[in-house]
């Protein structure tokens, strides 16, 4: 576990104490990166918790609890942790016993921690949460205040807004700040989907995958998690956020219409998501006789298991089963040198006013 919070605190006496007040520790600025969240293991137990906490945020799914509920605990959690379990086992990191993703965000956070001590030195901490699961947005919230950060940053790692990520980690935030005898000062961090450095940071992964392959693929794919239509229809700006990246992307890479396609994949429940369905597109897409094309997931901020395991495990098979020939995974931009410099520039932007 990445521990930003190892050296003590150095405390000091308020300047007017007397022996009986407490002493505080030297102020500094907080911040916290959060992720999603994954479970602690692929067993079942494991799998249950993590999926209950997770599915039972109302922000992802939004129906009345007295329906949801007893769905949720006596149909859902009945079968969908052995089928999760499942797939997070084929892609789970057995040498540090944890999923990708937690791997992920910890070598992205010792970077972020690294480049912003570089540009700031000991006034800053870095750290990262996640939203469900371990370690828990109110266990480092608390860290951070016992260790003097009167102002923190929280930075939700979503490139798009969507009430099902960045908003539920914001509430999330919010919440753990009720805890709180003295509340730290606080920003939320803006999305950065439209941002030059983060689409030069995409752009360059792309062209050194492609610069690796014999033959430039017919098409890419940027394939970016759902949500339902109806979140798209009451407000939920996400679906244009992605939309504007692809052509931002396009436009960076100097490409025609014809070779890149904006869909969306991970579909959950009975209602109609986001259109086109990317394990549908693929297949549609060999079927019209391109038969090599790459797949990146610009949404995603480091590699999960709605990358690693549906896209590269399950799309692939129907881009195949189609006929499909060459089938080329881009990885998520993880802990890229130009994503964490991407990332710093949006946590210095954010900053503005409380340091430099
Ligand atoms: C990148 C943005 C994401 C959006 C938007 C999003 C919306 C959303 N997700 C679900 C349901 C599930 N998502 C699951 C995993 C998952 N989702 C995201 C990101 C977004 N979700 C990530 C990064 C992950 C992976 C976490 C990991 O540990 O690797 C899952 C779990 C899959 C499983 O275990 O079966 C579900 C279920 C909904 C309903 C939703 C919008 C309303
Ligand atoms: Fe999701
Ligand atoms: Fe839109």
């Amino acid at each position: 576990m990445l521990d930003s919070s190892a050296s003590a605190p150095v405390t000091v006496r308020p300047e007017h104490a007397k022996d009986d007040h407490p002493e505080v520790a030297e102020p500094k600025i907080g911040i916290l990166l959060a992720n999603l969240g994954t479970p602690d293991n692929y067993d079942y137990w494991s799998m249950r918790r993590y999926l209950n906490e997770f599915l039972s945020d109302r922000r992802v799914i939004d129906y009345s609890p007295w329906i949801w509920q007893p769905l949720l605990q006596l149909i859902i959690l009945s079968k969908r942790p052995f089928s999760s379990g499942a797939a997070y086992k084929s892609i789970w990191n057995e040498d540090a016993g944890e999923s990708p993703l937690m791997t992920i965000t910890k070598a992205q956070t010792a970077k972020i921690k690294t480049e912003m001590q570089k540009r700031h030195g000991d006034t800053v901490m870095v750290d990262f949460c996640m939203r469900y699961g371990n370690p828990s947005t109110r266990s480092k919230v608390a860290e951070m205040t016992a260790a003097g950060c009167r102002k923190i940053l929280f930075f939700p790692l979503y490139p798009h807004y969507a009430g099902a990520t960045s908003a539920t980690a914001n509430d999330e935030f919010f919440r753990s700040l009720t805890f709180e005898k003295w509340q730290p000062v606080t920003r939320t961090v803006e999305p950065y989907f439209g941002r030059s450095d983060y689409i030069e940071a995409l752009a360059q992964s792309i062209e050194r995958a492609y610069a690796g392959l014999a033959t430039k693929p017919d098409i890419l794919v940027c394939s970016y998690h759902g949500v339902p239509i109806r979140y798209l229809m009451e407000g939920d700006p996400y679906h244009c956020q992605c939309q504007k990246t692809t052509r931002l992307l396009k436009e960076r890479l100097g490409w025609e219409d014809t070779e890149i396609t904006t869909t969306f994949q991970s579909k959950f429940g009975p209602e109609e998501w986001l259109q086109p369905y990317t394990v549908e597109e693929v297949a549609r897409l060999a079927e019209n006789g391109k038969k090599n094309i790459a797949v990146c997931a610009p949404a995603f901020s480091a590699d999960c298991i709605e990358t690693l395991e549906e896209i590269n495990e399950e799309i692939k098979e129907s881009f195949e089963e189609a006929g499909g020939e060459s089938f080329t995974y881009i990885p998520c931009l993880n802990d890229d040198d130009a994503h964490i410099d991407a990332l710093a520039n949006v946590i210095d932007d954010n900053l503005k006013g409380w340091i430099g």
